[in-house]
C-alpha cells in the first residue's frame, strides 16, 4: 500500500509518495529553503526514509530546493528531464521507467509548459491502490499550464494523447493549487455546465478550510477541465473554433487574459 502524503503550502503542494511497506519516500518536489525544513520534519514525523525525488520541470517553484535537499540528505537521486533541473542525478525521458521500493515510476515527457516537462506516472504490481500521475505545471485541476515554451499541438499531445488515455481512476496530483480560478474559467467557458458549478463550490470549501483540492482523478477532469474538452461542442462553440488543436490554442489566449470575477 502507498499513501501519499501531501504538503500544502499557499499555492504549492509537496508531495511524497510514502511506500508503506519499504517505508520508502518518493518527495515529488522541493522548492526554496523552507520547503526544505518542511521536508525533513515531514519525513522525521513518519519516520520514513526519503531516496527519491520527482522533478518534473526546471522552473525554481518546482526544482529550486534540490540542491539544498541534497546536502541535507546526500545520497538522494534526482529525477528529471531537462539539463536545466537543479541537481539532477538522473536524467529520463519518455518511456523511461525504474522503480523505488515496489513502486513502478514511468516518465512521460509532455513538452509545452517547458521544452523538458516530465509527468510521472506510479503504480504498484497486486495493489487495490489506484495509479498516480504527477503532472506537474502540465495539467491543473480543470486548467494547464502557460505554453511557455511549447505550443497548443503539444498540450493537445500531453493531455489529450498522453495523460489522457491513462485509466480513468488515475489519481492526479498537480503542482499548484489554482482549482478555484481555474473553475471561474471553466464556467466563462462553459456557463450551463453544473459539474463545473459543484466543483467550483466544493473547491471554495476545501480552500476555505485550507485543505488541498488535489487529488482529483482523469475521469474527473474531462467533465469540467475545458482544455480536456476540446472535442466538446460546447466549448469550441465559446472559442468558435471546430478544430480541437485551434480550440486548444484559442483557450489558452483567453485564459491568458482572463480576469478572475471575485465570485
Ligand atoms: C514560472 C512559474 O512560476 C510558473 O510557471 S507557475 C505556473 C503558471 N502560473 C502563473 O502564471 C501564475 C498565475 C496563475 N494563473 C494564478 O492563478 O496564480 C501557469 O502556468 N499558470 C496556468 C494558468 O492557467 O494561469
Amino acid at each position: 500500500m502507498y499513501l501519499f502524503i501531501y504538503l500544502f503550502y499557499y499555492f504549492y503542494f509537496i508531495i511524497f509518495v510514502w511506500e508503506v511497506s519499504t517505508f520508502r519516500t518518493v518527495c515529488r518536489k522541493v522548492q526554496s529553503t523552507l520547503y526544505q525544513f518542511e521536508v525533513v520534519e515531514a519525513v522525521r514525523k513518519h519516520g520514513v526514509k526519503l531516496t527519491t525525488v520527482l522533478t518534473t520541470h526546471h522552473h525554481w517553484d518546482h526544482a529550486g530546493g534540490n540542491e539544498k535537499m541534497l546536502k541535507l540528505m546526500p545520497g538522494l537521486k534526482v529525477y528529471g528531464g531537462d539539463d536545466r533541473v537543479d541537481a539532477i542525478t538522473k536524467k529520463v525521458s519518455h518511456s523511461n521507467t525504474f522503480k523505488v521500493g515496489s513502486l513502478n515510476v514511468k516518465c512521460l515527457s509532455t513538452p509545452c509548459h517547458t521544452t523538458g516537462h516530465i509527468c510521472y506516472y506510479v503504480t504498484k504490481e497486486n495493489s487495490t491502490e489506484p495509479p498516480a500521475v504527477f503532472t506537474g505545471d502540465t495539467l491543473f485541476v480543470a486548467g494547464c499550464g502557460k505554453f511557455f515554451e511549447g505550443t497548443a499541438e503539444q498540450m493537445h499531445k500531453a493531455l489529450i494523447e498522453i495523460l489522457g488515455r491513462l485509466p480513468p481512476e488515475t489519481h492526479v496530483y498537480c503542482g499548484h493549487e489554482y482549482t478555484v480560478n481555474n473553475l471561474k474559467f471553466a464556467r466563462h467557458v462553459e456557463p450551463d455546465n453544473e459539474v463545473i458549478q459543484e466543483k467550483l463550490a466544493w473547491a471554495k470549501e476545501k480552500c476555505n478550510n485550507g485543505e488541498p483540492t488535489i487529488p482529483s482523478t482523469l475521469a474527473d477532469e474531462f467533465t469540467y477541465n475545458p482544455f480536456m474538452r476540446v472535442k466538446e461542442p460546447s466549448v469550441q462553440e465559446y472559442v468558435k473554433q471546430t478544430d480541437p488543436i485551434e480550440t486548444m490554442r484559442s483557450l489558452r489566449k483567453e485564459k491568458d487574459h482572463f480576469r478572475v470575477p471575485k465570485e
